[in-house]
């Protein structure tokens, strides 16, 4: 603790205290005559270049730094007592003393006398070679973690409550078509569209609210339109007192891709590109249950190619496949976009059509079997392709649907015994 007691009729007590204060301000202090010697330094001062005051008093830099900084000391000295330049930088000088390189912040000024005159300079040189260090040190950690940030495989950013992006990496940078100096500081709806935002926004939110990691996956309709998908943890984390979240998203569009691929696989017959039976099976599940809260009639109509086994026999397998592919076009060409229908079987079809009555179904299996009569697609000139139909009706959808299918196969059975080329639907009860 410093103790100073200065008082203005005592002029030795004022300049001794004086000297305790200059001492103890955690400097080096000093002034210099008009040749650039010194004739003041504070005891930090003396410290640091080593010797007693007599000593250092009088003389120059040059007996105390190497000879570089020697030399800088007395371009910057000259530069103040003769031009009476006003100086302040940093100095870098190897201590003779004690060999140390140390960093200096120096100010040097003119001293001047009554006239304005100069006198001299005083200078004051604080020891920043630990906070240099410091900052150096942290430089190089921003850099590195800049560096990682950036070329890191994954979209990274900090987005605060109001929905202000703290923190962007390039990565996200470049999907967005942007700068990060430019996304930086803005809110989401700022610097994409409001859609976009408002869908980041909702994932957003669940981490404010829960104060808790989430996990899920977004998508992203980039600048050119291509959607792709990311898998984005989000962590709440408190940034300069502000509730924020830091996300890290990877791309995952190829697997999404994959993943459609391989569901699209699953539900569909690879030949004829229909639904498989057990993907019609569930979507015909789904719909009884919706006839029965609305109480709509659904109908399933199965469809079998007559004589198919004699088409591959004559003309070979593939022509085959080309006409189940064809029968499945046909079928489609007559349906509306909320029937749906499926290849349940080798050359077996299904179409389940809601909202549908036994006289509707009926009108519209006879048009599919005069279709495929009709049709000259595939098979060679002369030679016709017909199908046997047979369809059951779930009234407000209380059939289940093994009844359905067992009443349709029955008619399908009957109309291939009486001839085929037919439809057999049961008359309305
Ligand atoms: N080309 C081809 N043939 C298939 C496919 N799946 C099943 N089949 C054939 O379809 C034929 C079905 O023959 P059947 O069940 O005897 O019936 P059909 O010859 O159509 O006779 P009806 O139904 O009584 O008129 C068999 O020869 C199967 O090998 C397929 O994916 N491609």
């Amino acid at each position: 603790m410093i103790e100073i007691h200065a008082a203005d009729d005592n002029p030795a007590e004022a300049f001794r205290a004086l000297r305790v204060l200059l001492d103890a301000v955690g400097a080096c202090i000093f002034t210099k005559d008009l040749q650039g010697r010194y004739t003041y330094v504070n005891a930090p001062m003396l410290a640091l270049i080593g010797g007693p005051a007599e000593a250092v008093l009088g003389s120059v830099a040059d007996r105390y730094v190497d000879p570089d900084g020697a030399a800088r000391i007395r371009a910057d000295d000259v530069r103040v007592l003769q031009n009476g330049e006003d100086i302040e930088r940093e100095e870098v000088n190897v201590l003779a003393a004690s060999g140390e390189r140390r960093v200096f912040w120096t100010v040097k000024r003119p001293m001047r006398d009554a006239q304005g005159g100069i006198i001299g300079l005083c200078g004051v040189s604080t020891d920043i070679t630990e906070r240099k260090a410091i900052a150096a040190q942290l430089e190089d950690q921003r850099q590195l973690l800049q560096a990682v940030l950036n070329h890191i495989d994954a979209y990274v950013y900090m987005k605060d409550e109001s929905r202000r992006y703290r923190y962007v990496n390039e990565k996200v940078a470049r999907e967005w078509g942007v700068s990060a100096a430019q996304v930086i500081g803005k809110r989401d709806v700022e610097v994409m569209p409001l859609e976009q935002a408002e869908g980041f926004w909702r994932m957003d939110q669940q981490v404010f609210e829960t104060n808790a990691p989430q996990m899920a996956e977004e998508s992203f309709v980039g600048p050119d339109g291509a959607i792709t998908y990311h898998w984005s943890v989000k962590v709440p984390v408190n940034y300069e007192g502000s509730r924020t979240l830091i996300g890290l998203s990877t791309d995952i569009t190829e697997l999404v891709q994959l993943r459609e691929r391989l569901r699209q696989q699953a539900i569909t017959d690879g030949l004829t590109g229909l639904f498989n039976r057990r993907h019609f099976n569930e979507i015909a599940e789904k719909e009884l249950a919706r006839a029965r809260r609305h109480q709509h009639a659904t109908t399933l109509l199965m469809l079998d190619i007559d004589h198919f086994k004699s088409i591959n026999d004559r003309f070979g397998h593939p022509m085959g496949d080309a006409v189940l592919q064809r029968v499945a076009q046909v079928l489609q060409a007559q349906l509306r976009r909320e029937d749906t229908p499926a290849r349940v079987g080798g050359e077996e079809f299904a179409v389940l059509l809601p909202r549908t009555d036994r006289e509707a179904a009926c009108v519209l299996a006879e048009r599919i079997r005069a279709a495929l009569s009709q049709d000259r697609g595939v098979l060679p000139e002369g030679l016709g392709l017909t199908a046997s139909l047979g369809l059951a009706v779930s009234e407000g959808g209380h059939t289940k649907l093994e009844q359905l299918y067992a009443e349709a196969d029955a008619l399908l059975y009957q109309a291939k015994q009486t001839g085929r080329d037919r439809v057999c639907c049961r008359a309305a009860s």
